[in-house]
């Protein structure tokens, strides 16, 4: 099972969302994701998101809670996927390893072709969303 960490960025109450570009398998190409990856050994889960988004938005974030943790089986491989509301501390530099940023009210965010382990992450937040 592979650990992977990912991003929730709220910002005026929008939610950003990374569009991947072509992938290893044909099954992850172009599909939305929150950004962040795999956990590396010695590090915890927010040491690991830090890291990431440093790579892949050169900018600093804040974790802040952990929302949820899902399972997802592909089919060559399976993720422990861990979701984190973060706060971003100054502007994106730039995507280094997305295609595309697309910000959206968390009404909207289902309307995206989201990678499958990502599902339960936004229907959580739409159900958090309605509950407030
Ligand atoms: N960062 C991130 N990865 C996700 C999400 N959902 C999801 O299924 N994943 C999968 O979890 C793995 C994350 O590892 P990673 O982001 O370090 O992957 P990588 O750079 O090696 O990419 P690659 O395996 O496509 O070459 C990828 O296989 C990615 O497709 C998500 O919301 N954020």
């Amino acid at each position: 099972m592979i650990e992977v960490v990912a991003a929730v960025i709220k910002e005026d109450g929008l939610v950003y969302c990374f569009k991947k570009g072509q992938a290893k398998y044909d099954y992850l190409s172009n599909k939305f994701e929150f950004p962040g990856g795999k956990v590396e050994a010695g590090e915890d889960h927010r040491q690991a998101l830090r890291r990431e988004i440093n790579e892949e938005l050169l900018t600093d974030i804040d974790v802040g809670e952990h929302l949820l943790s899902v399972e997802h089986n592909y089919p060559d491989f399976s993720i422990r996927l861990h979701f984190y509301t973060c706060t971003i501390l100054r502007p994106i530099g730039r995507l280094t390893e997305h295609t595309q940023l697309v910000e959206l009210p968390t009404e909207q965010l289902l309307e995206l072709d989201w990678l499958p382990a990502d599902v339960p992450a936004v229907n959580f937040l739409l159900k958090n969303a309605i509950a407030q």
